[in-house]
């Protein structure tokens, strides 16, 4: 089966100033056979062909952290702290949640997903089973976790959850399923416990994925009870000798920032700034993180915190934040933020062999943005038009693994609203009286 898109704008991102060239692409058997150029007799061999006159071709994006399923408790609280919204809403919530709920909860967000142009994102979350079968079913490309916070009980349960989908999951859905192990955080994950999950990440050669310093909350609470930062609690306990993806680390001091640096970090720091603002967690230091050569990408947090999992709004947010934090407005570009959404998010998750960048003999995730915008008007630069001006609704076609998920805004795969339908009921019942 092969797939031609001809007369695109194509963006490859594999370099931070990747200039948009006009050209085709060419798919077969799910991954990119060849781009700028294809040749008559490639062309022939087509079976489909989409004409890209007015878009542009990019890799798809990436999120780098995701609690997808809980868009099933998209705004029933709001305007609280870190902490009093997971131990007095979200918590309480969750542990009503069934695993159908978690099934059409993530399948929910994968819909708004593929509308908004992501094609892989990082979860955390639990009945894993459920939100590995609906990327399977979604046809998006998931690098998963099973969520691990030490309770006083059911932890045998949440590590076999845990082990089950490492043994049962990595590699399914054609490979677009990974799977990596998710302690939570420093606060809710003492020593002993994230020794465990090391040991499991072990056995498995598994990478790992964690929230680190997201609160000011989170860092004294460290302080007391270790007398460390959160940075310096993971280095001790061993985290960084394995590929990690970091999420949020708004509060890392220079000396946790030297630590990362000296450790040579495998993976990187997951960026939610729409959460951070949302949640008044601070502004995270990406400038620090980017001159010390740590790779940066960027994810939405759950729906809860983020509002919506359009990657375009985080691009916008994570610009904005570190210019008006350095009081500069050449801190953090359109062509950085960019890549921070494909080829560095790719890197952060170890999904960067596959996917990411529009090269040859990688997987063929690439969405078509449509420009034919008054908004997205006129073309100076294509590059700052898409991280600053483009929204997830100009998305005009979203293809996972050569697989066509969304073209011209209609969803191949799943039925958007009988799954609003299903979700808005279930929702009543979840947070009813908490
Ligand atoms: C046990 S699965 C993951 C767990 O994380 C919770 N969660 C959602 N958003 C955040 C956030 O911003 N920081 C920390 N934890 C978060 C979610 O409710 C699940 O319980
Ligand atoms: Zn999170």
């Amino acid at each position: 089966m092969s797939l031609l898109i001809e007369n695109a704008m194509i963006l490859t991102m594999e370099a931070e100033r990747a200039v948009p060239m006009p050209g085709d692409l060419l798919i077969e058997q799910g991954r990119i056979v060849a781009v700028g150029d294809v040749s008559a007799e490639d062309r022939a061999r087509a079976v489909e062909v989409i004409d890209a006159t007015g878009l542009v071709a990019m890799p798809g994006l990436v999120n780098c952290h995701n609690h997808a399923a809980m868009s099933i408790l998209r705004g029933f609280s709001e305007d609280l702290r870190l902490m009093e919204w997971l131990s007095e809403k979200m918590w309480p919530a969750e542990a009503r949640m069934t695993e159908e709920d978690v099934y059409l909860g993530t399948l929910l967000a994968t819909v708004e997903m593929i509308k908004s142009g992501t094609t892989a994102f990082a979860d955390m979350y639990v009945f894993t089973n459920a939100v590995a079968q609906a990327v399977v079913d979604s046809g998006m490309r998931g690098v998963l976790t099973r969520g691990l916070i030490d309770m006083p009980e059911g932890e045998a349960v949440r590590f076999q959850e845990a082990r089950e989908l490492l043994a049962r999951w990595n590699g399914a859905g054609d490979g677009r399923i990974s799977v990596m192990v998710g302690p939570h955080g420093p606060h809710t994950c003492p020593p002993a416990f994230l020794r465990r999950a090391i040991s499991l990440a072990e056995e498995f050669g598994a990478p790992l994925h964690i929230h680190l310093a997201e609160t000011t909350e989170e860092v004294e609470l460290i302080r007391r009870e270790y007398d460390r930062t959160p940075t310096e609690y993971l280095h001790e306990v061993g985290l960084f000798d394995h590929h990690v993806v970091l999420a949020h680390s708004v509060h890392l001091t220079p000396g946790d920032i030297e630590i990362l640096k000296k450790v040579g970090l495998r993976g990187g720091i997951a960026h939610n700034p729409i959460s951070n603002l949302k949640l008044g967690c601070g502004i995270a230091p990406i400038g620090e993180f980017l001159r010390a050569g740590l790779t940066v990408g960027l994810g939405t947090d759950g729906p809860g915190s983020a509002t919506t999992l359009d990657m375009f709004e985080e691009m916008k947010a994570a610009a904005w934040m570190q210019k008006v934090k350095a009081f500069d407005p050449t801190a953090l570009q359109a062509g950085q933020v960019l890549q921070m959404a494909t080829s560095e998010g790719a890197k952060v998750l170890a999904l960067d062999e596959q996917v990411g960048t529009l090269t040859v003999g990688k997987q063929a995730d690439i969405i078509l943005v449509d420009m034919r915008a008054a908004h997205l008007c006129p073309p100076h630069d294509l590059t700052a038009l898409l991280a600053y001006s483009a929204s997830g609704a100009d998305v005009h076609t979203t293809i996972v693994a050569g697989k066509v998920l969304m073209r011209d805004r209609q969803l191949t795969q799943l039925d958007e609203q009988a799954l609003i339908a299903e979700v808005t009921a279930r929702a009543k019942r979840i947070t009813a009286g908490i």
